[in-house]
């Protein structure tokens, strides 16, 4: 390896500088010197780019979002856009690539891989969506911060007897809202993996109501309902008043929890370790507490509807 590029890409996720802390620190420990590239692929094209260096990345690993800054860049879904950031790297003389993404971001990784480059994927993202591992950098703090703001949320609806719909992200995976619901963050859920119609919501609400519990938190992941139309649906077939949160960006936010830290601490340094041993073209994960590498093509082959922890979710939500 000669030298070493390393970027954020897709939404920010709390660890993503644990991450960036790890590979510089892995790289310089083995002589390797490490350019940081700004904004993603979109910096790369643009040749945002500059030396990083182990002191530069000391004190980030507490710090939430992506001292090097990421994007969303519609320039490299195109061929020429891709090109472009070939060229940027080869004037750089930057032959090997770490990527902190999500889905979409290591499917760019592949790209590259595919054009020459070395590259090694680590997954950032707050989603959980990619089913070749147990986690993603960023999950777990979100999890945390959703959890402390639905035990915000249950104060008041404790107090007047309310239900509230609260909406999470995940864009079109349901982990954290699982998971929230495990962690006894609320009564009903509806993830994409497990969809419940308006009615099902309300005969399970009325059936709660009837049974002394009046406070009920509907935890519901993004993109899968109108909210309006369902608070009002429930409002009105139920005959009671309802409350929507949608807790937004909130949750990509703040520093990252001790999991995240390690987690990424760990990735980041397989991924050096990876491209010192001449591989090209994967991705690190864990799976049972373990480091795992799978090729960048197959992220999400993996069949992971997460029916094992839904099991767990009849007693508890009953
Ligand atoms: N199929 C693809 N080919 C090439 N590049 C891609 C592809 N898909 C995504 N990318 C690049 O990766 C960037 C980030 O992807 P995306 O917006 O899907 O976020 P992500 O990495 O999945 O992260 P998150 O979902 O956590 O926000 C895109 O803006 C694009 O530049
Ligand atoms: O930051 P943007 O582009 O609005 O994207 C929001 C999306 O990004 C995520 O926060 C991470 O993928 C999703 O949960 C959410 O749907
Ligand atoms: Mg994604």
């Amino acid at each position: 390896m000669k030298k070493l590029g390393i970027l954020t890409s897709g939404g920010d996720a709390p660890g993503m500088n644990a991450a960036i802390r790890a590979v510089v620190k892995a790289a310089n420990y083995n002589d390797i010197d490490v350019m940081g590239i700004e904004g993603g692929y979109q910096g790369l094209i643009e040749g945002r780019i500059k030396p990083l260096t182990s002191k530069l990345v000391e004190n980030i690993a507490d710090r939430g979002g992506t001292i090097l800054k990421t994007s969303r860049s519609p320039e490299f879904m195109e061929e020429a856009g891709r090109k472009k950031a070939l060229k940027v790297l080869k004037t750089f003389g930057i032959d090997s690539l770490i990527v902190i993404g999500g889905d979409g971001s290591l499917k760019g990784a592949q790209k590259l891989h595919e054009l020459g480059i070395n590259v090694i994927g680590l997954p950032g993202t707050i989603d959980n969506d990619l089913t070749y591992t147990d986690y993603s950098i960023g999950f777990d703090t979100t999890l945390n911060t959703i959890l402390e703001c639905i035990g915000k949320i249950k104060d008041t609806d404790y107090s007047h007897d309310k239900t509230t719909i609260v909406e999470v992200m995940g864009r079109y995976c349901g982990d954290l809202a699982l998971h929230c619901a495990l962690a006894g963050g609320g009564e009903i859920i509806s993830t994409p993996e497990k969809k419940l119609n308006f009615d099902t919501i309300c005969s399970k609400l009325s059936s709660r109501i009837n049974s002394g519990k009046k406070d009920n938190l509907v935890i519901v992941t993004e993109y899968m309902y109108d909210l309006a139309e369902l608070q009002r649906y429930i409002e009105e077939k139920l005959n009671m008043s309802v409350r929507t949160t949608v807790l937004g960006f909130i949750q990509r936010g703040g520093n990252p929890s001790a999991f995240d830290r390690i987690l990424a601490s760990q990735m980041g340094v397989t991924a050096v370790e990876l491209l010192i041993n001449g591989s090209s073209g994967l991705t690190v994960g864990i799976k049972d507490n373990k480091m795992i590498q799978r090729k960048l093509e197959n992220i999400n082959d993996e069949k992971n509807d997460r029916q094992d922890k839904y099991r767990f979710l009849e007693p508890l939500l009953h």
